[in-house]
């Protein structure tokens, strides 16, 4: 993951040694992957308030514990994606997970290993990465079958470690942050700690406008455009004004991309603003402009604003 690296210069840093890392959060559904994420990404943190698309993963939280910092991410590909987001999203089944330095498992402790739980571990045993359990919602379960179930799981993969958690009271939710913080990778953050927030779903906003410009016009318009998310204004009224901006190289692709009448990018626009309303789950006023930059293919920063690593050569 070189390209988050590009980003971390700026990072306002604890002094001393840093960790970070990547962690992949799996589990069946009802697991209680969202609960644990609001708790682990909670107080002194700043969450992702959506869904956010990295090259093949979905970024769901960033933590700081100590000096670490822990970025979590969603590998929904691994079983069914149900939501239209996730589908889109998923490139290859095991694709974040790939990415992540340590895979951590959630499993209903009440539920215990039926259904997808099995599968889950069945396709696990081949994955070279760090792996570790936590066995959720033990405060509606006995003690002895904890350690039954403990067992059994660990009988088809090796687990580094295995925690007992609940994410809904918190107990046990702190070893788990003191072990990722000393087991991820020494090195520098991966994001800044005080632009979290939306600078991921910026991208993703300029990805989806970008998606509308190629499905509308990428037989005019091959690879000479790029799109960047400017301003991101939540309102009072509970709506978001996006404004972006459509980068081409040359005049006569300014006016491709504007259209007769301007009716290509307001197609684009409407296309576009209707699936972030969707994502967002919110009114959303988008607003596109078109500028024409010169060379912007030759320029280190567009690609890192696309969360590109620039090619050297
Ligand atoms: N008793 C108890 N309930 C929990 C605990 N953690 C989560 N839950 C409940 O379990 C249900 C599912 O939790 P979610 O966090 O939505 O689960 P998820 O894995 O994100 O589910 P999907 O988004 O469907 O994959 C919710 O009703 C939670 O309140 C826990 O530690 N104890």
């Amino acid at each position: 993951m070189t390209e988050e690296h590009d980003i971390a210069g700026s990072a306002a840093e604890p002094a001393g040694p840093t960790h970070s890392g990547f962690v992949a959060l799996i589990g069946p559904t009802n697991a209680g992957k969202s609960t644990l994420l609001n708790r682990l990404v909670g107080a002194k943190v700043s969450i992702v308030s959506h869904k956010v698309q990295t090259t093949r993963a979905v970024i769901r939280g960033i933590a700081t514990h100590d000096n670490a910092q822990i970025v979590f991410m969603d590998t929904p590909g691994i079983f069914k994606p149900r939501r239209r987001l996730d589908r889109a999203m998923v490139t290859s089944a095991w694709g974040g997970a790939k990415d992540a330095d340590i895979i951590m498992l959630l499993i209903d402790s009440e539920r215990g290993l039926r259904g997808d739980a099995e599968k889950i571990l069945e396709s696990l045993k081949d994955v070279p990465q760090r792996k570790i359990l936590a066995l959720n919602k033990i405060d509606r379960v006995k003690r002895e079958d904890l350690l039954a179930l403990a067992s059994a799981a660990n009988e088809y993969v090796a687990f580094d470690q295995t925690f007992m958690i609940s994410a809904e009271n918190g107990s046990g939710c702190d070893d788990v942050m003191d072990y990722l913080a000393k087991t991820l990778p020494e090195g520098p953050w991966y994001y800044p700690e005080d632009q979290i927030s939306d600078l991921p779903m910026r991208q993703l906003a300029a990805e989806i406008t970008r998606e509308k410009l190629f499905l509308r016009l990428h037989q005019e318009l091959p690879y000479a455009s790029h799109v960047e998310t400017e301003k991101w204004e939540e309102r009072k009224d509970g709506s978001v004004r996006i404004e972006q901006v459509i980068y081409v190289e040359r005049d006569s692709q300014k006016k491709i991309a504007l259209g007769k009448n301007g009716e290509a990018i307001k197609a684009i626009s409407t296309a576009s603003r209707k699936e972030l309303s969707e994502i967002l789950e919110q009114t959303v006023h988008l607003f596109l402009f078109v500028k024409v930059r010169e060379n912007w293919g030759d320029d280190p920063e567009r690609f890192r604003e696309m969360g590109l690593e620039f090619p050297r050569q």
